[in-house]
């Protein structure tokens, strides 16, 4: 008798941390619901994930980005963009026109939309994947509202606050960063707060064109899978999809959810450095709620080094313990002595077991730069925020985090008084704990796991028929 193939489904992450793991935390849960999930990442990262995982059952393949050392993690934002636009698709379209592959659907992460394109040209079906906030999609979402209404203007280069000049190039940045965007559906959001604004006027030009590349893409597109949960923004929440049937919206996050409602959970968390352990049992050892957890992420956003420094100086003042997870090449930054005179206040390590580190009851509060998945994390453990966000969607997640679900505070520098200030308010707020058990149970409890299998179930009805 033949037994009836699962139907496979490809993953195509955007080739960084903070992408790569909320997608195999669905290529799992879409393993345990019957299908056969097939996870393609460029070669550094797939020598780094696909060790520890192989049993599960998910394939692992790997796709060439030109790199010149195959082991070397890509790191800059348009380098990637160009290996992705000129050197991965031929790889993918190759697997997919295979005629044994039979491949029923394409999983591509919106900053991948280049496998948008390629799953189009081979006639197969693609739903996107938007690893954030629903909120930062809608942002992006509104570029042509933007542009029509003047807060992101479409000609003259980059000069803040001046209207009058205009050169011929396309210019994708706001002349009021102050200004209020009022979306639909939205808490404020200001016009500072918009993904693109990241580096030099050209950086952010750039960034802008690859955004509006990526909303022509999503045009085809017939489900987006979103790693966040129904009602961010509960108030006058409308879900868009009822008058705009393409692409669907369909929450499948945060990961917490499916790793909770899957049989085949990874069994490793998939980090691409090596865990510093040594942390945990000093942790063990500090009062309850005492220690502040600090992490800026994993790759847009180191600080800098002169605000490693006054960081450095702010928590030695502070005298509270800490665990910082910095990188080797920034410690190399740290006032010299630092680490000799905070041998005993704290830890400082390269790459930290971060869920654990959370988890644990000595943690009272997290100094984040509000990645999507620290987010995510620090809520699962009821960990309060203080908030310094860097990049990209950092600063949509930040507005939520400080304005509309009240679970933490925003810092703008590092010096004494403030990273002191951040710390009491966040520490001393007893209401802030009780909203982050409600936010938990929102975004983690039964009702958001029910939605998921929800999802799943409409998903596989569509793709299967
Ligand atoms: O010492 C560390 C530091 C981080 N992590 C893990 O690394 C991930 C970091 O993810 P995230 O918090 O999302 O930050 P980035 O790595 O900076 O993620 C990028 O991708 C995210 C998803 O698109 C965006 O939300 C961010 O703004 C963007 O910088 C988390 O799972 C952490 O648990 C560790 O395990 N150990």
């Amino acid at each position: 008798m033949k037994v009836p193939q699962k139907p496979k489904i490809i993953f195509i992450p955007y080739p960084a941390q903070g992408h790569v793991t909320p997608i195999l935390h669905l290529a799992s849960a879409f393993l345990s619901r019957g299908f056969s999930p097939v996870v393609m990442t460029p070669e550094s990262i797939h020598r780094r994930i696909s060790t520890t995982n192989e049993d599960l059952g998910i394939t692992f393949l790997a796709l060439s980005d030109g790199q010149e050392r195959p082991d070397a993690l890509p790191s800059d934002f348009f380098s990637i963009e160009r290996s992705m636009e000129n050197i991965m698709p031929s790889q993918l379209e190759r697997f997919l026109l295979d005629e044994d592959a039979g491949v029923a659907c394409v999983v591509v992460d919106l900053l991948a939309s280049w496998a948008i394109r390629v799953a189009d040209r081979c006639g197969v079906p693609a739903a996107g994947f938007w690893p954030v906030m629903l909120a930062a999609y809608r942002m992006i979402e509104s570029i042509p509202e933007l542009v029509r209404t003047g807060i992101v203007s479409r000609k003259g280069n980059l000069i803040y606050f001046n209207i009058y000049t205009t050169t011929r190039n396309t210019i994708c940045c706001p002349r009021q960063p102050e200004r209020p965007l009022l979306l639909p559906e939205q808490p404020l959001l200001y016009a500072g707060d918009l993904l693109w604004l990241i580096g030099t006027p050209t950086a952010q030009k750039r960034r802008f064109k690859f955004w509006q590349r990526t909303l022509e893409r999503v045009k085809s597109l017939r489900w987006i899978l979103v790693n966040s949960f129904k009602d961010e923004y509960e108030r006058e929440f409308i879900i868009k999809d009822n008058n705009n049937p393409n692409p669907k919206i369909l929450y499948v996050g945060p990961s917490h959810n499916q790793a909770a409602t899957s049989d085949k959970t990874l069994t490793k968390n998939p980090s691409f450095w090596e865990e510093d352990r040594s942390c945990l049992g000093w942790l063990q050892e500090q009062k309850p709620n005492s220690v502040i957890y600090i992490s800026f992420g994993s790759w847009v956003s180191p600080i800098g080094e002169s605000k490693i420094r006054t960081l450095a100086l702010a928590l030695e003042a502070s005298g509270r313990p800490f665990i910082w997870a910095l990188n080797r090449v920034w410690q190399e930054g740290l006032p010299p002595g630092f680490v000799h005179r905070v041998k005993n206040q704290g830890r400082i390590v390269p790459w930290a077991p971060q869920i654990e580190v959370l988890k644990n009851d000595s943690v009272g509060c997290y100094l984040t730069h509000c990645g999507w998945n620290s987010t995510m994390e620090a809520v699962a453990s009821c960990r309060r925020l203080v908030c310094y966000p860097v990049a990209g969607d950092q600063f949509v997640n930040s507005r939520y985090i400080v304005d509309v679900w009240k679970i933490g505070v925003r810092i703008s520098g590092f010096g004494e008084k403030e990273v002191e200030d951040g710390l009491r308010k966040v520490m001393e707020d007893e209401e802030m704990g009780e909203r982050l058990k409600k936010l938990r149970d929102k975004a983690m409890g039964n009702e958001a796991r029910l939605c998921l299998d929800n999802t799943f179930t409409i998903f596989k009805d569509d793709i299967c028929g």
